[in-house]
């Protein structure tokens, strides 16, 4: 049985066009999922990405049973997640970075506590699952702050965890490192690649952010207008759409090497000691990129840029578009 079985899956809103007088109210109907179609295996861990109002939240919406198909068929769990709602969120988790699923105005720890009562948990199965999960997460600090006054990191780190709580097989991410700074990102995405490699976890998440797909994803799936445009992994979606990834130079002294065969110069930093080379994987590596500049001079630190969304994006939406 698959995590996530989507079968030409649409979903229509209707809303009110803009300036229609009060009396006469045009309508115009919005195709947010168009013909979408997936499979997720159980243990997968896929990226669902794609630009703003691509579809992405109202299909992870169709996903939980939030919102109801206009057509087609979906499966989480093998289950129809409108008419067993109940028995899915046993089953899955959800996170939505810009929504809370804890009490605002009460200490995180009763959240949880309500949690296990709504989940139905047995004391000896969710107290030794939170104490595992604050000693992952680190959660004993903020336990008995009202969820209200918790910094964004903490909320995240407080929201993963409720919604782990009940070890669901499916966990659905909807921009879960939105907002957050690059050391809490990290910490969250090593968490929840330690929660998947230990409970075979199926993973599905939204994400604006190319360390989340980087880090925590072996798959990709790009929405375009509801519909499918790629479904594969990084490396193959970065070669299709021809995005070039980024080597940065620092040197020991702020020399020019010259040309590089096969990468561009982007730019040149830091008074000349830093230097930026655009590169497509398809002509060279990095390795050699790095290999010709060290010629002719001494290289001090690097790093590889990986492509960002957006410009994946753009790349991959105007090919299809031409
Ligand atoms: N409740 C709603 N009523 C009317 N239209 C909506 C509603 N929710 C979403 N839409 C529209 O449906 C389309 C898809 O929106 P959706 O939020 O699913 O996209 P998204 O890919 O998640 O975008 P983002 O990255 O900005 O979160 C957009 O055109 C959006 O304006």
């Amino acid at each position: 049985m698959n995590a996530l079985e989507v079968q030409d899956l649409v979903r229509e809103y209707v809303v009110r066009e803009p300036g229609a007088s009060r009396f006469r109210r045009r309508r115009k109907v919005v195709r947010a999922v168009d013909g979408l179609s997936l499979r997720v295996a159980p243990g997968e861990s896929v990226g669902f990405i794609g630009a703003n109002g691509a579809g992405k939240s109202t299909t992870v919406k169709l996903l939980t049973g939030i919102l109801v198909p206009s057509a087609g068929t979906v499966r989480t769990c093998g289950l129809d997640p409108v008419t067993h709602r109940r028995e899915l969120a046993r089953r899955i988790g959800v996170v939505f970075g810009q929504r809370s699923q804890l009490w605002w105005d009460l200490p995180l720890s009763e959240s949880f506590r309500l949690l296990a009562a709504i989940h139905r948990l047995p004391a000896d199965v969710w107290r030794p699952r939170l104490a595992d999960l604050d000693e992952r997460l680190g959660l004993g600090e903020f336990l008995t702050t009202p969820v209200r006054q918790l910094s964004l990191g903490q909320r995240m780190r407080g929201e993963v965890a409720a919604a782990l709580l009940h070890s669901p097989e499916l966990l659905l991410l909807d921009e879960p490192t939105i907002g957050l700074d690059v050391l809490s990102s990290e910490r969250l995405r090593q968490f929840l690649r330690a929660e998947r490699a230990e409970h075979g976890t199926t993973l599905l998440l939204t994400t604006h952010d190319m360390g989340d797909v980087q880090r925590l994803c072996d798959r990709v799936l790009v929405v375009d207008h509801g519909r499918a445009a790629y479904d594969g992994d990084l490396p193959g979606l970065v070669r299709r759409v021809g995005a070039r990834r980024v080597l940065v130079v620092d040197l020991r002294d702020p020399v020019d090497p010259g040309p590089v065969t096969g990468a561009d110069l982007l730019a040149v930093e830091e008074g000349g000691y830093r230097r930026r080379y655009a590169f497509s994987a398809e002509v060279t590596t990095a390795a050699e990129v790095l290999a010709q500049v060290s010629r002719s001079a001494e290289v001090r630190d690097l790093s590889v840029e990986e492509p960002d969304i957006a410009d994946v994006l753009r790349r991959l939406y105007a090919a299809s578009n031409s």
